[in-house]
């Protein structure tokens, strides 16, 4: 995976790239990372990238030359198919299914805006897709483009070390993730819960589902309509409903 930033602020990616399992994923060569700067591509001697919307209103638009330049530049620097997703809130809602089908992508462009976004007819000739990572309006696309980056680089291969903790994760099976516990086993007079203790790996696989089954049910149901439910997730919402419906 060769992923590419189109941004102002390249130093802000030392977050995924200098840290954690992305950055050791990143030295041992599991994926790639390099950036562009529009900045370097402005056509006129002071770097403007940035001017301001017709029709008036608050604050600037980045202008469509620079960024179809660094576009290209970075597509060039590609073998084989690229993608480009521009972070906005005007996107499709990121979901852990649309994470799965960009980290089948061997090179993903990430368009990071700033100011007030970006000049419309960029998105409509050089973009290939606008992706949201909710319902909010954040400075820049940076923060979200790593989140994108973060969510794609868990899905690859050796990246996690563990592959077993990605299919764990949240939404890995639609559900949202079990509760976790560690040492000590009784904390601020807590205990923990018994069968963790137990040793039974298949009475402990079932908690498990049973208790991300619950929280999925209590907190966010919406993720459960539609959802196709083997014969043991079955049995336990089962147990569960009725438990409620007393
Ligand atoms: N919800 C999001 O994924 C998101 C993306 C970009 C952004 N801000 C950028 C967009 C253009 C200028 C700043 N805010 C929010």
């Amino acid at each position: 995976m060769f992923f590419q930033a189109v941004t102002l602020f390249p130093e802000m990616f030392a977050a995924l790239t200098e840290h954690g399992v992305s950055g050791r994923a990143l030295r041992q060569g599991l994926w790639r990372f390099d950036t562009v700067n529009p900045r370097q591509f402005a056509d006129n001697r002071l770097g403007y990238i940035d001017d301001r919307p017709f029709g008036g209103g608050p604050g600037m638009i980045m202008m469509a030359a620079p960024l179809q330049a660094a576009i290209g530049f970075a597509r060039s620097r590609c073998q084989g198919d690229s993608r480009v997703v521009y972070l906005s809130p005007q996107g499709a809602p990121l979901t852990h299914r649309r994470v799965a089908a960009l980290a089948q992508q061997p090179n993903l462009i990430l368009l990071c805006g700033r100011y007030e976004g970006v000049d419309e007819r960029v998105l409509q000739t050089h973009v290939d897709e606008e992706i949201s990572i909710g319902d909010f309006v954040v400075s820049g696309g940076e923060l979200p483009a790593m989140m994108l980056m973060d969510a794609v680089l868990r899905l690859l291969p050796d990246v996690l070390g563990d592959s077993r903790s990605a299919e764990q994760d949240s939404f890995a099976d639609g559900l949202l993730d079990c509760p976790h516990y560690t040492r000590p086993a009784e904390f601020d007079g807590m205990p923990v819960p018994e069968v963790l203790m137990s040793g039974n790996h298949a009475k402990i696989a079932e908690w498990r589902l049973e208790q991300s089954l619950r929280r999925t049910l209590s907190r966010r149901p919406e993720l459960l309509d539609g959802r196709m439910f083997s014969p043991q997730e079955a049995r336990l919402l089962e147990r569960i409903r009725k438990e409620q419906a007393n």
